[in-house]
């Protein structure tokens, strides 16, 4: 089912300071910032020769971002996304395996205008998951 790691996540609590910092010092490419309401949060990627690190913070009240920033205040790793090529296929084999699938179970458009799902991070070892459609 899982294909290529899309992106590895961290929340951040500044977004503008950790863009600087990953620019600054460690000297990568940080794409412009991007307000994501749907989701809940504004996002930078930092792009790599093999994958992406996506950078998170909270935007509006309602951020399911929030309450892991209360428990972790400078920051931490926050998701994994695997890639997939069937979103709907794969929602249907997990649930059928009894792993949660949040949300509504309908997959929203993420931050590359693909469709996303997330996976319960007590169903996968303390890790959440993010499944992107390629
Ligand atoms: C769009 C863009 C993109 O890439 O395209 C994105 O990534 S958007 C990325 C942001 N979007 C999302 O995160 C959407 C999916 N997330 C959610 O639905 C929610 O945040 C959630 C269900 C993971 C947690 O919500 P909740 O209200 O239950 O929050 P709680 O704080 O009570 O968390 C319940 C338990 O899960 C743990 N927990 C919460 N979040 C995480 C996490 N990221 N990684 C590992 N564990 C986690 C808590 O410590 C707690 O454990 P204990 O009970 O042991 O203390
Ligand atoms: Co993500």
């Amino acid at each position: 089912m899982l294909g290529r790691v899309n992106h590895i996540a961290i929340a951040v609590p500044d977004l503008a300071a950790a863009t600087a910092s990953y620019r600054d010092i460690l000297g990568a490419h940080v794409s412009q910032a991007q307000p994501l309401p749907e989701h809940g949060v504004t996002v930078v990627f930092v792009e790599l020769e093999n994958t992406k690190v996506e950078l998170l913070e909270p935007l509006g009240a309602e951020s399911p971002i929030t309450a892991f920033l209360a428990k972790n205040p400078t920051g931490g790793m926050h998701h994994i996304c695997y890639e997939v090529v069937d979103i709907l296929a794969a929602r249907d084999q997990l649930s059928a395996a009894g792993a949660r699938v949040l949300g509504s179970g309908e997959p929203k458009i993420g931050a590359h205008g693909k469709p996303v799902l997330f996976l319960h991070p007590k169903d996968f070892f303390g890790t959440l998951i993010e499944l992107e459609q390629v």
